[in-house]
């Protein structure tokens, strides 16, 4: 039985184009973002997968990337579920304040510190554990159950929720997720073994 999982980062924001953080404010795709989400649709579509369902965050340009994404592969249809325990991680005080600005007013390191450490909250806002909190759980709950029962399973979300999943299925240290960048509009597609570990990696690119 194939368990198959896709994650997907989504496409550019208005507000990464701006070099803004980000976290649970609302921005959409811009157009670069559009034509990464229906990239990263047609590279799906070319391995002829059919999904069971999708999950997705309750936040526009994730839920923005999921629709392009079905229209690309035929199931505009797909059953979705939609939940803010995948949103993005939440920058608190620094959500929209633009990236150079803070650079210049708390200094380099700091905000390296709070954009990658991963049990350092910025300000008001949560850490990558925290985010995997409540990522972790909501995976083991709602997302790897489809997956075992052998639906296909496309889950559309961010940077941070999705590098904290990632951390978790990969089984990777927090030095190790930390060097870990995840691009635009890039799926990536996971096949787990009965035991819920990964089998098999691909990333879909170019
Ligand atoms: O602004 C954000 O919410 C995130 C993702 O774009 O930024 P960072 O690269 O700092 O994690």
């Amino acid at each position: 039985m194939d368990r198959l999982l896709v994650l997907v980062r989504h496409g550019q924001s208005d507000w990464n184009l701006k070099n803004l953080f980000t976290g649970w404010r609302d921005p959409d795709l811009t157009p670069v973002g559009v034509e990464e989400a229906k990239n990263a649709g047609k590279r799906l579509k070319a391995l002829d997968l059919s999904f069971g369902i999708a999950f997705t965050s309750a936040l526009t340009r994730a839920q923005h990337t999921l629709k392009l994404i079905l229209d690309e592969v035929g199931q505009p249809d797909l059953q979705t579920i939609r939940d803010q325990a995948l949103n993005e991680r939440d920058y608190g005080d620094l959500s929209g304040l633009n990236k150079d600005d803070a650079r210049a007013k708390w200094g380099e390191e700091q905000v390296h510190i709070w954009r990658r450490s991963y049990d350092i909250a910025p300000p008001g806002g949560e850490s990558l554990k925290d985010t995997g909190a409540r990522v972790w759980p909501y995976y083991l709950f709602n997302i790897l159950p489809p997956v075992m029962r052998g639906e296909k399973v496309l889950v559309a979300a961010h940077g941070n929720s999705l590098r904290a999943l990632i951390m978790a299925l990969e089984g990777l240290t927090p030095e190790e997720i930390l060097q870990r960048e995840l691009e635009t509009g890039v799926p990536i597609v996971y096949r787990l073994n009965a035991d819920t570990t990964v089998a098999e990696k691909r990333v879909l690119k170019g």
